[in-house]
């Protein structure tokens, strides 16, 4: 990626991934993603803000010698892992004279991660600040907003918070800025689906510790940057609010057409009883589609037939996923289909039991459902009909 100007003497000089379909070998990213890294150019001073993933390190150092960087102070390292502190060991054997900025957790992390020598780190703590001369970097740790390590960098005079992790998107683009926040939403949904959701309480107290700030521009380490931050910060107080819609998630798998059904009816029931449901057939579904629907959803119903006594291992996977991530969500259930027996309700309860909402009995059938099959997941649907009524915040 090009230099780009972000404010007077501050500049992107980071990499965008327009390739990349799986990172962390976990997550899926439709739309590639970027690594950004930023330059602050003070009066005495010159400070790196986070480096690249280290496949990327070319990039950055044609960027920095684009600029005519031949001596940097400060490395300034928001959070240890690889995307964005990789790069590290090889700018601090380039620049002998630079000093790694980091808090004392996030040392740690360097350390053991990244081998890098103690003796080349600074620690600062919550509130400190650097002065680079006309240009104050303030640090704020914001742990548990991605790793136990994590901060964020606000440089005052101009504005603009580099927010790490948060309020970040997997999105190449070659926009700086979001112009067209609908093109932007999706996947800024998704990466807090699949990134922020389970710590939403830290997120929402790093955006406690920012609101006081007069915060111009926000700078993510992944995706474009906003000059509207009212734009994302909108978005997240949403997300990571207690607020939940009046939506059904339904995660199914059916091998020979019987929890397919039992899908097929109770998605009616739940449409005739004005509940929005997202089914979601787990052979051909992408997870990170289940994870965004899981951040506004009341309730969560995975339907699953047994295999080999417990629950079809896409099932299995899928709660377990949606588990880690700790949706808000209320309620959960189970429906689905066995022949002669196992234990598939007792596996996904105890599995779904991680999210902390309240079990909804399941309907939990032999074979293909009979009459009175149908009746209990109309009635299922009926109670989560009424359940939501308590709970979801009409618009
Ligand atoms: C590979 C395989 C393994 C199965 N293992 C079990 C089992 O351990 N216990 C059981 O009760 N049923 C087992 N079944 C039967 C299915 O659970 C049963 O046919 C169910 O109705 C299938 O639901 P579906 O039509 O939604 O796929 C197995 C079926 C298959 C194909």
């Amino acid at each position: 990626m090009a230099v780009r100007t972000i404010a007077p003497d501050i500049y992107s000089v980071g990499a965008v991934d327009w390739e990349l379909r799986l990172f962390d070998a976990l997550i899926g990213t439709p739309q590639g993603t970027s690594y950004n890294a930023f330059l602050v150019i003070g009066q005495e001073k010159t400070a790196l803000i986070d480096t690249v993933e280290p496949r990327f390190e070319e990039d950055l150092l044609k960027n920095l010698m684009r600029i005519g960087i031949s001596s940097l102070d400060y490395i300034v390292i928001n959070h240890a892992e690889q995307d964005h502190s990789g790069t590290l060991p090889l700018l601090l054997e380039m620049f002998p004279g630079a000093t790694a900025v980091t808090n004392e957790k996030c040392k740690d992390l360097l350390v053991h991660l990244l081998q890098v020598p103690e003796h080349r780190i600074k620690t600062v703590k919550d509130g400190e600040t650097l002065d680079l001369g006309g240009k104050t970097l303030e640090f704020m740790i914001t742990p548990w907003v991605h790793w136990p390590e994590t901060m964020i960098t606000f440089e005052r005079e101009q504005g603009v918070l580099f927010s790490c992790d948060l309020f970040g998107s997997h999105l190449a683009t070659s926009e700086l800025f979001v112009r067209d926040f609908t093109d932007v939403i999706g996947p800024a949904k998704r990466y807090y689906a699949e990134i922020m959701m389970p710590f939403a309480a830290s997120v929402r107290g790093a955006m406690e510790k920012i609101a006081d700030r007069d915060v111009r521009v926000i700078a993510p380490s992944h995706g474009p940057f906003y000059d509207d931050p009212s734009l994302i910060m909108d978005a997240y107080a949403e997300w990571s609010s207690d607020r939940v819609k009046n939506l059904v998630l339904l995660p199914y798998v059916s091998m020979h057409g019987s929890t397919r059904k039992m899908v097929s009816v109770f998605t009616d029931a739940l449409i005739e009883g004005g509940v929005e449901v997202r089914p979601f057939d787990l052979t051909s579904s992408d997870l990170g589609e289940i994870a965004m629907t899981a951040v506004d959803a009341a309730t969560i119903v995975i339907a699953a037939p047994t295999v080999l006594f417990g629950p079809h291992p896409a099932a299995f996977h899928a709660a377990y996923v949606l588990s880690a991530l700790r949706p808000k969500t209320r309620y959960v259930s189970i429906i689905g289909s066995y022949g002669w027996g196992g234990k598939t309700v007792q596996n996904l309860t105890d599995t779904l039991s991680h999210i902390g909402a309240e079990l909804i009995d399941p309907v939990y059938i032999r074979g293909y459902p009979k009459s009175e099959d149908l009746t209990a997941l109309r009635n299922l649907a009926d109670t989560i009909v009424k359940k939501h009524e308590g709970v979801i915040t009409r618009p």
